[in-house]
């Protein structure tokens, strides 16, 4: 067998799909999108594809090394997220040819069934007991919300009270019948960090995400060692190069790499069990598609530390179109009672509505996340 063609397509609400054609018939499917960027990442795969037109898709370890250091220069963001998106395809490829799901070529199921959780509250946290209680009829019952809006690096009392009474208030509505994260997003520097953590603490968060910027990860060990709130980060970060050094370090308890950023499924499974050698669990990060989703868990469900799965079903990023749109086997991606079973195709486990994605593809706007600032004007971490 050998790759014939690579196609993308960027579509609403702010994912790109990869198609991956061979010269027997078999495709494969991969989401390599970098939100915000999604033409810059589809320039990268294009260049890639150098590498693979001609090549046999099932050596995937060969061709994984070849597109990582081919190229002399490695890393990052844009790099990796094409990296990725052509690892699941694949993935996909692979799994179909030999008729099994992908987790079976990653050694079997480690669990019956994966945990999901789901955003609520929007780009600035509000109306979060609502959304919670919507999604608690669904059967829903772990949640992530944004923890604050935008944070000065010094910021006041009040800023830090309006971020602990929102949590207070859902523990005043749900008390410990519902769980939560608390994404950071990176809006909080060092300098607030560790009031707000310590502000936090009687609520006792399943985990605060992203407690300061990847950048900064020298303090995760600071932070652990004065708080008992599991931190997590993950999803800026794109390699087990970069993992690596953060589990050496220490301070994380859950990693949360991206499927789509960080190598695709060939480097998060390298991720997990690296995490798994210093006792910390994984909660793979994904506020994208179906594809994504489905790379995702593939690796949970091979994955012993694998913990928490996100997905991005009613998440604010999702205007014009949602999470299964564009599969024909929506049904098979249950989240009934806060749990998705393994999904039962072959390859990833997805059935692309190509028709839908070619045609959504012929009117996608680029999205853009908003540039804030604060109220002296300077540049805000969104
Ligand atoms: O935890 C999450 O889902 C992320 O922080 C998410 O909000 C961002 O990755 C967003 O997708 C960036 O455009
Ligand atoms: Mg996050």
């Amino acid at each position: 067998m050998k790759i014939s063609k690579l196609s993308t397509y960027r579509v609403p609400p702010r994912w790109m799909f990869l198609k991956i054609d061979t010269d027997e018939g078999i495709c494969g499917w991969g989401e390599p999108v970098i939100e915000g960027r999604a033409r810059t990442v589809e320039a990268a795969v294009h260049e890639l594809a150098e590498l693979l037109v001609g090549r046999d898709p099932a050596r995937i370890n060969d061709l994984w090394q070849a597109m990582y250091r081919g190229g002399f220069y490695r890393g990052g963001a844009v790099f990796m997220s094409a990296i990725a998106g052509i690892d699941q395809a694949l993935w996909d490829i692979k799994g179909k040819a030999l008729g099994v799901p992908v987790y079976q070529l990653l050694g079997g199921l480690v669990r019956e069934r994966m945990k999901i959780y789901s955003w609520v509250g929007g780009d600035r946290p509000a109306d979060i007991v609502a959304g919670i209680q919507k999604l608690q009829a669904l059967g829903l019952n772990t949640f992530k919300m944004n923890g604050t809006e935008e944070l000065g690096m010094l910021d006041s009392a009040k800023a830090l009270d309006a971020a602990v009474e929102r949590i207070a208030g859902i523990r005043s509505a749900f008390g410990h019948d519902i769980e939560f994260g608390i994404d950071f997003h990176g809006r909080v520097a060092w300098p607030m960090a560790k009031p707000l953590l310590r502000e936090l603490e009687p609520y006792r968060p399943l985990f605060v995400e992203e407690p300061v910027l990847a950048e900064q990860s020298e303090y995760y060990r600071r932070l652990s060692d004065m708080t008992s709130i599991p931190l997590a980060a993950g999803e800026r970060m794109y390699s087990r190069f970069e993992f690596k050094r953060v589990l050496e370090h220490g301070g994380l308890a859950i990693l949360q790499p991206d499927l789509s950023h960080a190598g695709g499924i060939s480097e998060c499974m390298r991720i997990a069990s690296m995490a798994e050698a210093y006792d910390v669990a994984l909660a793979p990060h994904c506020p994208l598609g179906p594809v994504a989703l489905a790379a995702c868990l593939q690796v949970d469900f091979a994955s012993y530390n694998a913990v928490l799965q996100e997905q991005s079903m009613g998440i604010h990023y999702n205007q014009g179109a949602e999470l299964l749109d564009y599969v024909h086997n929506g049904g098979d991606f249950s989240m009934d009672g806060g749990y998705i079973e393994p999904l039962p195709l072959p390859g990833l486990g997805v059935n692309v509505n190509e028709e839908r994605v070619i045609e959504a593809s012929r009117a996608v706007q680029d999205w853009r996340n908003p540039l804030w600032r604060h109220a002296d004007g300077s540049v805000a971490e969104w």
